[in-house]
């Protein structure tokens, strides 16, 4: 049985006068523990997928499943983490994860808490950072105290909604690989959001593109049967590695360039009007 499922679901946004259907008969299934990558064209549906696994949006038909139950609302057994970093600016590093921690560990003792909410600073390559504010961190470790955050309230289901796009390629690399490092100690199920095949070849266990929206679906998969932990250095001269990447670009551009016939398909022919011209000038008695 999936443990995270997303069951032929249709969700669209607005009145039904004036509706955007995001998704049309949409399903996926996540097993325990799984690392799955959804990779997607922008605007094709992909913040509407998290919120809809984390519970923020309820499907209008269909089920969204985790272990086996309807989700329900948003809590801290599905941890997200945003491309935005949504960090509280008043609050030091510490801070902002010692609050997330005592909502949801409320017994903690003041010593437990204080070593508990270290360990996690200290995992996400921190440590020394503890008390400057959000404000006084770069584009990365503002990601890395988001991903500490998320990571500390313990969720059974990570969910990452492309928490990497907004950094510059070295950054994202280690970042990349930061993930993964902590995920090997501490399995999760995690499904992440990403616009970059590379970065979904390299981090997960399975690759799920989203077709072109508008009634998005999640279409053919993709397993990456490499070898963990992958070396990125050997990586690039490793043929099957290779091999996926082209296969699952060669998908994606095939996936457009679908859509793009479709949507030139559904263009309305315009009648053939002539303007009219005016003709001779009749007195009616
Ligand atoms: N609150 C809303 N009301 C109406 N339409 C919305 C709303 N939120 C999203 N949409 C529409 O739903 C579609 C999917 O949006 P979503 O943000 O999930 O896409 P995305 O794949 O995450 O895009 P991007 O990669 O650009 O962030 C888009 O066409 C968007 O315009």
């Amino acid at each position: 049985m999936a443990y995270l499922e997303l069951d032929n679901v249709d969700f669209g946004f607005g009145p039904p006068s004036n509706r955007y259907e995001v998704f049309e008969g949409a399903s996926l299934s996540v097993e325990q523990n799984e690392f799955v990558a959804v990779i997607g064209f922008s605007g094709s549906g992909k913040s509407t997928l998290i919120s809809l696994l984390a519970g923020l949006e309820k499907p209008d038909r269909g089920a969204v499943r985790l272990n086996g139950k309807p989700v329900g609302e948003p809590g801290p057994d599905k941890g997200v983490v945003f491309q935005n970093y949504s960090l509280l600016p008043w609050l030091s590093v510490y801070g902002n994860i010692e609050l997330a921690v005592k909502q949801v560990f409320s017994k903690m003792g003041r010593g437990e808490r204080r070593d508990y909410i270290q360990h996690y600073i200290d995992m996400v390559s921190l440590t020394g950072s503890e008390w400057k504010l959000p404000g006084e961190l770069s584009g990365g470790m503002r990601q890395r105290l988001s991903l500490a955050r998320t990571l500390a309230i313990k969720p059974e289901v990570l969910l990452l909604d492309e928490p990497l796009s907004a950094l510059d390629a070295l950054t994202r690399s280690q970042l990349q690989d930061e993930i993964i490092r902590i995920w090997e100690v501490d399995r999760r199920t995690v499904v992440m959001i990403t616009n970059d095949v590379d970065e979904a070849v390299i981090m997960a266990d399975r690759i799920v593109p989203l077709t072109p929206g508008p009634a998005a679906r999640l279409g053919k998969e993709f397993k990456v049967c490499l070898d963990r932990p992958r070396d990125r250095a050997t990586l690039n001269f490793n043929p099957a590695f290779k091999q996926l990447r082209n296969d699952v670009t060669r998908y994606m551009v095939s996936l457009d360039q679908d859509a793009r016939r479709l949507a030139t398909a559904r263009e309305l022919p315009l009648p053939d009007i002539k303007p009219v011209t005016p003709g001779p000038r009749v007195s009616i008695a």
